[in-house]
């Protein structure tokens, strides 16, 4: 098998996983994402409108795995559109401020919204984000993972300024996804399950043994 990328081609992947980034406004969403995609803080993030978009290729255990990624609105005056996005994820991102209390309060809401809204297996990591704002800590690790557990959901403290454990989030969660479609816990062809196979994967069931040839063109979406 050719990767296409490696040769200066468009991607080419195994599979794709729609993600959410959910959580109260000012958290540092956006920041997440930037510093995902971007390797860097982001400086000036406004309040999102609405939803945003990002995707990046990563690798995880052996496959090469696209993660699309929707950004969405913390305010609550978004959030009949931001809802509306949240069918068919595969992953989410739940993130709270560690400095806010309040964000943290709000998690049950955001959990009952993206399990019901979302495909109901979709695997859910908290991110306590501003990991670097110790000093104006609100919320305690130990407080915070004791929540995940009761909510069987995997849990970091990120930083999006620093760059800590936020590539890591992602891909934890990526790889928590994979181990389930090789159980065969997750089904990637149920529909709303928010998998989709890449055409890497496809060309390798299709013919095990031919390599791509180059040159072909692709949507890339
Ligand atoms: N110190 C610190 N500040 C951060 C971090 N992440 C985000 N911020 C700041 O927090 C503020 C909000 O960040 P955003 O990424 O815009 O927050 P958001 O969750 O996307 O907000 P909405 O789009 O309104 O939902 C900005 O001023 C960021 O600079 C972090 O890890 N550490």
């Amino acid at each position: 098998l050719v990767r296409k990328s490696t040769v200066g081609m468009s991607e080419s992947y195994d599979f794709l996983f729609k993600f959410l980034v959910i959580g109260n406004a000012g958290t540092g969403k956006s920041c997440l994402l930037h510093q995902f995609i971007e390797k860097r803080f982001k400086d000036e993030s406004n309040h999102t409108i609405g939803v945003e978009f990002g995707s990046k290729i990563i690798s995880v255990v052996n496959k090469m795995v696209k993660l699309q990624i929707w950004d969405t609105a913390g305010q609550e005056r978004f959030r009949s559109v931001t809802r509306s996005y949240y069918r068919g994820a595969a992953g989410a991102l739940l993130v709270y401020d560690i400095t806010s209390r309040e964000t943290y309060n709000a998690l049950t809401t955001w959990l009952s919204d993206a399990r019901m809204l979302a495909s109901q297996n979709i695997v859910i990591i908290l991110c306590g984000n501003k990991k670097d704002l110790d000093a104006d800590r609100e919320v305690t690790f130990l407080e915070a993972s004791r929540f995940a557990q009761e909510n069987e959901l995997m849990f970091l403290e990120t930083s999006a300024l620093t760059g800590e454990n936020v590539e890591e989030a992602f891909v934890q969660c990526a790889r928590k996804i994979l181990n389930k479609i090789e159980s065969g816990e997750l089904d990637p062809e149920r529909m709303g399950s928010g998998i989709q196979y890449g055409d890497a994967a496809l060309r390798q069931l299709r013919s095990p043994r031919r390599a791509q040839p180059q040159g072909t063109q692709e949507c890339g979406c």
